[in-house]
């Protein structure tokens, strides 16, 4: 489970990022956050595995607070929270196994890990992660040799690796075609549904957020103005939560 206690975020130059935010994301869930550029999605996401510190509140990842966490605390949350990004965050020159196996790092020591020394048990859940994204045949080939949707699919891979709990996708399609755009989100749902991830997700498109999100969370301006089930998230809903009626740029089409 995710809360945020009254959580609020000023940047230090003045900007707010968060405004009051108050809200519970329970196990199994699959949220997608909406809202234009600059409306505080990635500070959300951000937030919530402490790559942004919040200025006020609180936010506890199953009853513990990461927000006050430090030490080995802090690094055994983290644990539980993979993280995906736009640009994937891959090591390009890297095989696919070792991007894969790094999920592994935050269960060894540092000098285990400077050096190199993975288990032949992590291997195997390494192996079975990139199965899952159906990229066995790719593991011994260079991050960089693989399409946009590929990388995307090893970084999925590598927090399957980990073992988390939690889910935190910053924009995961947003530099994908509609295809490959399928083909990632249907991944994020398997592992959703088979694995019970929980998935938090930033999207910007109204019709890919609409397909694949249970509960929608739209922020403005940092702050929550829509929380519901997606049946509820309508098009008026959609035109407040952008301050605008909703046109051609927030819909990706070819969707289906
Ligand atoms: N490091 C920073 N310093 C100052 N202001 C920031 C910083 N990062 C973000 N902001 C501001 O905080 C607000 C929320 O930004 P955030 O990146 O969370 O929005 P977003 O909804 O994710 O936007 P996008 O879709 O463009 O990524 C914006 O006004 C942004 O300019």
């Amino acid at each position: 489970m995710i809360e945020f206690k009254n959580v609020s975020k000023v940047y230090p130059n003045g900007t707010r990022g968060l405004k009051n935010v108050d809200l519970r994301i329970d196990d199994g869930e699959f949220v997608v956050v909406v809202g234009l550029s600059g409306a505080g999605k990635s500070t959300f996401l951000r937030s919530i595995n402490r790559l942004h510190e919040v200025t006020e509140g609180e936010i506890l990842i199953n009853d513990q607070s990461i927000t006050a966490a430090s030490g080995s605390d802090l690094y055994r949350i983290r644990r539980d929270i993979g993280m995906i990004f736009q640009n994937f965050n891959l090591v390009r020159r890297s095989s696919v196994m070792r991007n894969v196996l790094s999920g592994r790092v935050g269960y060894h020591s540092t000098l285990r890990m400077i050096l190199g020394l993975f288990p032949k048990q992590d291997k195997a859940i390494a192996m079975q992660s990139l199965e899952r994204v159906n990229l066995a045949e790719k593991t011994y080939m260079r991050a960089d040799e693989l399409s946009g949707g590929q990388q995307q699919r090893v970084s999925i891979a590598r927090a399957l690796a980990q073992e988390a709990k939690f889910i935190l996708a910053d924009e995961p399609v947003a530099s994908l075609d509609p295809m490959t755009t399928k083909q990632v989100m249907d991944d994020l749902v398997y592992i959703n549904k088979e694995l019970n991830m929980t998935m938090v997700v930033n999207l910007h498109f109204i019709d890919v957020a609409r397909k694949y999100a249970t509960r929608i969370i739209g922020l403005r301006e940092g702050e929550i103005v829509f929380d519901g089930p997606v049946e509820d998230a309508t098009d008026e809903v959609f035109s407040n939560i952008y301050g605008k009626p909703i046109d051609e740029d927030e819909v990706l089409g070819a969707v289906k």
